[in-house]
């Protein structure tokens, strides 16, 4: 039998951002998050969705009460100490230099960590072939389409195999396939290797459907947090979407969001 993953606790109390003259967070505290969950965090644009990400991340100055991973407090490191257990995945990735797709794992891989080149081989094998680039391995970044491209930014974040992933709306760009494709490798990551998974996601249906945990932010505040199916729900819906929506089981059992009207101020 396998041994029980280890599991890390994310703590966030009390955090505030402020970006130029805006007020982003405003002393937002969640719920203890544990390695195994993939938290989808939810909100609508402008929400600090992103900001509360880099926060974490250490990419954005950010105040807290408390910030910790597994009783390390977070606060004194900065972006780059904090990397080695937190991979944050931005929405729009920097343009790529002239590698190949298996290149660009190993140059991110190797530069965190000193691993053999036949070690790092093998991991970015490994990764490619979970996220299924492995027929792309010697393309040229700059021919891959947009989606491909977020999908190698992934393989370079899970090659790292930190403890907390922070990916920031990473299904924007991919096709259905692709979507539930990536969905059901990331549910089965967290929960195969202990990994936390917080990632940003405007498909409520796909929340509802792959998520064990979710968090809905409403100007900069968390509005709810708990299972999917207790954080969407109409009323929420109405106060952070401004919809009129139902949330309601098709014929396999799965919970699913319809909007039916937009409510006017
Ligand atoms: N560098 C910045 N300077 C000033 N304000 C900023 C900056 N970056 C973000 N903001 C503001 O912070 C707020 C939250 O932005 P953020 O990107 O965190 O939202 P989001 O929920 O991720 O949105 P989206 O779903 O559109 O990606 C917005 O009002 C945005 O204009």
């Amino acid at each position: 039998m396998n041994p029980e993953p280890s599991r890390s606790t994310l703590q966030v109390g009390g955090l505030s951002c402020t970006l130029g003259a805006n007020h982003v967070l405003r002393k937002l505290s969640l719920p203890a998050l544990r390695g195994g969950q993939l938290v989808a965090l939810l909100g609508r644009n402008g929400s600090g969705k992103s900001t509360l990400l880099r926060s974490i991340a250490g990419l954005v100055p950010a105040r807290a009460d408390t910030l910790m991973l597994d009783g390390e407090d977070l606060r004194p490191l900065g972006a780059r100490a904090r990397a080695a257990a937190i991979r944050y995945l931005p929405q729009s990735l920097p343009d790529f230099v002239h590698l190949t797709v298996t290149e660009a794992v190993l140059v991110a891989l190797k530069a965190r960590a000193a691993v053999s080149t036949a070690a790092a081989m093998q991991k970015a094998a490994a990764v490619l072939g979970d996220l299924g680039l492995e027929h792309l391995g010697s393309c040229f970044l700059d021919e891959l389409s947009g989606g491909q491209k977020q999908l190698v930014g992934l393989a370079q974040a899970l090659v790292h195999e930190p403890a907390v992933l922070l990916l920031d709306e990473p299904l924007a760009s991919l096709d259905l396939n692709y979507q539930h494709h990536v969905m059901q490798m990331l549910s089965g990551l967290a929960l195969a290797r202990g990994l936390l998974i917080i990632i940003v996601l405007h498909d409520l249906n796909i929340a509802l459907r792959y998520a064990n945990a979710a968090l809905l932010l409403h100007d900069g505040a968390l509005l709810a947090s708990g299972e999917p199916p207790a954080v969407i729900t109409a009323p929420h819906l109405a106060q952070a979407f401004l919809v009129r929506a139902r949330v309601e089981r098709c014929s396999q059992g799965r919970s699913n969001v319809f909007v039916d009207d937009l409510i006017q101020l």
